[in-house]
């Protein structure tokens, strides 16, 4: 069998458009555009591409964005300064800390001062809680991206078995939760899963993987997923983004792995196209709501 290719890059541009219209009618409504501000310290290569990408998605579908690039020496007393006045600007309808912060910088009090409001990156405890009670103000990007190309591209989640291997706040543990939900925002079928999550110290990790029929990669090592670890047929969504010797490669081996699975994103042009454009859609929904006060 050969994979079918899960084509990210043009689900995105599909969510785009709906996303381009939702925008113009909100302006036409309230005179406003929605503002997303980016706030990136330091000079880290990745990052720099990842906002660059924002930064045009902003532009593509009609989001003022508001950029802010700071030096790699900036404190943390600086960085609270910044976020208390990003939270106050009635222009700016959400706020996103690029991470990784420089390593002085702790992340979790920057990300704790966002107003929650604001918060498009689904990353304070406040909105984590409401993902986890299913109940969402807003979703985490990745994961509302990695059920889009499952909805968009006919693959149901219900009643089958996801296996994530994985377990960060930022991917891994938000997508279990949505996964084994009743509903989701693309409807019953992109939830009610089987969830099982790997991770480092899970034992034989091989072996839970080859029974999984959706198998989702996020965590940041390149190839790791090979093809003695895929179920024929089954869905494989690759979330990693690993820079090496010869170039951008996901945590799957494609190549191996697209001869086993029914269906594969690539790396690049997979899952981060959609990261970006449901950050769009965040930023829209919190310009929404706050006209709504
Ligand atoms: N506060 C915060 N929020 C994030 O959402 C966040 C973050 N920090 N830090 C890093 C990760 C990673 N991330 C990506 C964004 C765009 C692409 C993307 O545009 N990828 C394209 C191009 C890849 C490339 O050329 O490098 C693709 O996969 O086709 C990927 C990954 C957002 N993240
Ligand atoms: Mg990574």
């Amino acid at each position: 069998m050969t994979a079918k290719i899960l084509d990210g890059k043009a689900i995105a541009q599909q969510i785009e458009v709906e996303i381009h219209e939702r925008a113009a009618a909100f302006e036409a409504r309230t005179g406003r555009r929605p503002g997303l501000a980016a706030v990136l310290v330091g000079d880290d290569p990745a990052s720099q591409v990842y906002v660059r990408n924002k930064e045009r998605a902003c532009a593509r579908v009609g989001i003022q964005s508001h950029m802010h690039r700071l030096p790699d020496d900036t404190t943390a007393a600086e960085l609270m300064a910044l976020i208390a006045q990003l939270n106050a600007d009635p222009a700016v309808s959400g706020i996103l800390v690029q991470l990784p912060l420089p390593a002085g910088i702790d992340p979790t009090p920057i990300l704790d001062a966002i107003d929650p409001a604001k918060d498009v990156d689904c990353f304070h405890p406040q909105n984590v809680g409401l993902v986890s009670q299913g109940r969402p103000r807003f979703l985490p990007c990745t994961p509302h991206g990695v059920l889009q190309i499952l909805h968009r591209s006919g693959i149901s989640a219900a009643g089958k078995h996801a296996v994530i291997i994985g377990r960060s706040e930022i991917v891994g543990k938000p997508m279990a939760l949505m996964l084994m939900q009743k509903d989701s925002t693309c409807g019953s079928s992109a939830a009610n899963a089987t969830v099982t999550v790997c991770h480092s110290r899970t034992a034989d990790m091989p072996a839970i993987c080859r029974t999984a029929d959706i198998l989702i990669a996020a965590i940041g090592k390149p190839k790791f997923v090979t093809a003695d670890m895929v179920k024929p047929g089954a869905a494989v969504i690759d979330v990693g983004i690993n820079r090496t010797d010869d170039g951008l490669c996901g945590d799957v081996d494609f190549e191996s792995v697209k001869e086993v699975a029914s269906a594969i994103t690539p790396v690049p042009g997979g899952v981060g196209p959609l990261t970006v454009v449901m950050l769009m859609e965040n930023t829209l929904r919190a310009a929404e709501w706050q006209a709504a006060q």
